[in-house]
């Protein structure tokens, strides 16, 4: 059994010019310690999958179907009391603007052994602070940083304090959501390899999102391909890298410089992605695929295994036994 086993998940948004579906039948599994990313242009649904998973959509957001099974247990119809206990215990979550959510008038020190508290009420303050000092050396943070405010640390220290926090009471799974994106590329560099090695260290696994491709490659075990709010592919990061099948998988590798490629010119993908409101006819991808053939305007394209453990949604590959070259990728040659 998976440790996160999502199915058909879908949510939807409440607009003006109507309701969409920003995630749209999504599935995918996570393994226990295992880094899964999920990686896709702006606005294809990653993060509000990740919100769908950790149960954080407000209005105009909704869940409109879907399955999340955590270790077996069904936590989209979890009571909410429950779910309470369940989030930072099992699962936490680490946004992009945590650093900027800290309690400013409340010393780190509090904010932590506030969450080992609040969940293992049986513990002594004396106890809860020494976990804490703990939880700061975990992130390389020396113990004296509990006694300063938020305010008093840069940014990179105050995301090293937030992912301390997501780490407080073990959990499971961590949902990480850009969570270096706001800071400098030397301290993203040196909190995302601390994240890696914790990972194994204490064996959790995490759901990674992220607009750095080439970071997720490196870090992550499997990818998942977001377009247009529905699951392109998912592949071994090292199968992606060798030869992925979506053509819009390989159109996104295809838009990162090579650090020791040769140099070649960075084609972007033409076109942009679709109006959710008012989706196209059959595959999203179709209109912007060079490959598109009649089948992919007549019917969306069913997720189907491949070889390696991935799958992909492409009309080319569904008439292909796994194992066989990708259509795609042999002809872009
Ligand atoms: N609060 C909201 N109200 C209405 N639509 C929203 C809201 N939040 C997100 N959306 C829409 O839902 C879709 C998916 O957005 P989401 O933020 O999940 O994408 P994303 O892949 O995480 O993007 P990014 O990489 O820019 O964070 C987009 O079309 C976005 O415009």
């Amino acid at each position: 059994m998976s440790l996160l086993e999502v199915t058909d998940l879908q949510v939807e948004y409440a607009s003006p010019r109507g309701a969409f579906k920003a995630v749209d039948g999504v599935s995918f599994s996570i393994e226990r310690g295992e880094i899964f990313g999920l990686a896709g242009e702006s606005g294809c649904g990653k993060s509000t999958t990740a919100f769908g998973i950790s149960r954080l959509l407000r209005p105009p957001a909704r869940l409109a179907g879907g399955r999340v099974l955590f270790d077996g247990q069904e936590l989209t119809g979890m009571p909410e009391l429950a779910f309470q206990a369940f989030r930072w215990s099992r699962m936490s979550v680490v946004l992009q603007s945590a650093m900027n959510n800290l309690n400013p008038v409340m010393r780190v020190g509090s904010q932590l052994t506030d969450v080992i508290l609040a969940h293992e009420p049986g513990t002594s303050a004396r106890d809860a602070w020494s976990r804490a000092e703990s939880l700061l050396a975990l992130v390389e943070l020396p113990a004296d940083r509990l006694r300063s405010y938020p305010h008093e640390l840069s940014g990179g220290m105050r995301q090293r304090v937030v992912i301390a926090m997501s780490l407080a009471l073990r959990p499971d799974l961590i949902i990480m959501d850009e969570p270096t994106t706001a800071l400098d590329v030397v301290t993203q560099q040196g909190i995302v390899r601390r994240i890696v090695e914790l990972k194994k260290e204490l064996g959790f696994a995490v759901l990674f999102i992220t607009h750095d491709l080439p970071l997720m490659l490196e870090i992550c075990d499997r990818i998942g391909i977001m377009y247009a709010g529905k699951m392109a592919e998912i592949g071994r990061a090292d199968r992606l890298l060798r030869g992925a099948r979506h053509p819009y998988t390989q159109g996104l590798l295809r838009a990162f410089p090579s650090l020791t490629g040769p140099k070649v010119r960075i084609a972007g993908i033409p076109g942009s992605p679709p109006d959710l409101v008012s989706p196209p006819a059959g595959c999203r991808f179709q209109p912007r695929c060079a490959h598109a053939v009649a089948a992919c305007s007549a019917a969306q394209p069913a997720m189907t295994a491949a070889d390696a453990g991935g799958s992909v949604a492409c009309h080319l590959y569904e008439t292909e036994e796994a194992g066989h070259e990708p259509v795609a990728a042999s002809r872009q040659r």
